[in-house]
């Protein structure tokens, strides 16, 4: 019997080749002298940090263009007036696909949304190996996501090492308990709980509930995925759920900053 290779593992194995492509092209030390000479990252943990401690939602804003699930979500696309967007609209953080084959995305969106305001940036890609990380740190991220179903417990270890050794923050993603456990035997603050499975797309905020049981106080938990009314927002924060990832909620309104700002716009009493 042959599996059918779900949506996750035809990325995962295209960015395999992706990966071959680009070390041809530029080389894993040449990459490493530029993840040298960049300049100070933002810190990413405390600017949601700094949002939570005053009460308020920690939000990261996603610049997303397309999905696998959803096609093209946003026609109208300047990373750099999306960021700006955002940054007024209140976001603590941004988030920028750069996947180009299922997300059409690009690196060089995430180095003109950085350039355009002084939010820290995660870059979000399929991490599976170091080099992605070097790339990371070269454009100018901040932050990089490591998605625990994509990867054995060996490579996140080493990968999540990596990066921090790199000086970047880092966002574990999780979707279910045996990621979860994977998840809290790293020092990291934040755990990211995808409440979109990666290999069906099916999307369930019950994820995020089901799983903050078994998480302390000590971590900072992301929500993320199908966050789409402000009911969603008030549900979670009754949880004790106070930072977001949320990307097509935003994409698909003309102003995503006001979208934001209209749905994060919630008294704290
Ligand atoms: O557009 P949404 O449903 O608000 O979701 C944003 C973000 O959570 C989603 O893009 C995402 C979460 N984890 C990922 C991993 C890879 C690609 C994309 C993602």
């Amino acid at each position: 019997m042959t599996d059918t290779p779900t949506v996750l593992k035809k990325i995962i194995s295209r960015k395999w080749e992706e990966i071959a492509e680009r070390k041809a092209l530029v080389s894993a030390a040449q990459l490493e002298q530029q993840a040298q000479a960049a300049g100070s990252v933002r810190g990413f943990v405390q600017a949601l940090e700094r949002k939570v401690a005053a009460g308020e939602s920690g939000v990261i804003a996603e610049i997303k263009k397309a999905s696998p699930s959803k096609g093209v979500i946003r026609e109208d696309f300047v990373p750099a007036d999306l960021a700006r967007s955002y940054e007024q609209g209140g976001a603590a953080c941004l988030s920028v696909l750069t996947d180009v084959d299922f997300f059409q995305g690009s690196d060089e969106y995430l180095r003109q949304a950085r350039a355009a305001v002084s939010l820290p940036v995660i870059r979000k890609d399929f991490i599976v190996d170091e080099y992605q990380v070097l790339e990371a740190r070269a454009m100018g991220a901040d932050c990089v996501l490591l998605i625990v179903s994509a990867l054995s417990a060996e490579r996140l270890r080493e990968l999540n090492e990596f990066a921090l050794g790199l000086g970047l923050d880092v966002l574990v993603e999780v979707h279910d308990a045996a990621e979860l456990e994977l998840a809290l035997a790293l020092p990291n603050r934040l755990i990211g709980i995808n409440n979109r499975n990666l290999h069906t797309f099916d999307v369930s905020l019950q994820t995020t509930y089901d799983l903050l049981s078994r998480i302390s106080d000590d971590r900072l938990v992301v929500t993320e995925s199908g966050i789409l009314a402000q009911t969603d927002v008030v549900a979670m924060r009754e949880q004790n759920v106070n930072a977001f990832l949320v990307g097509e909620a935003f994409m698909r309104q003309p102003d995503p900053g006001a979208a934001l700002a209209n749905f994060f716009a919630l008294k704290a009493d």
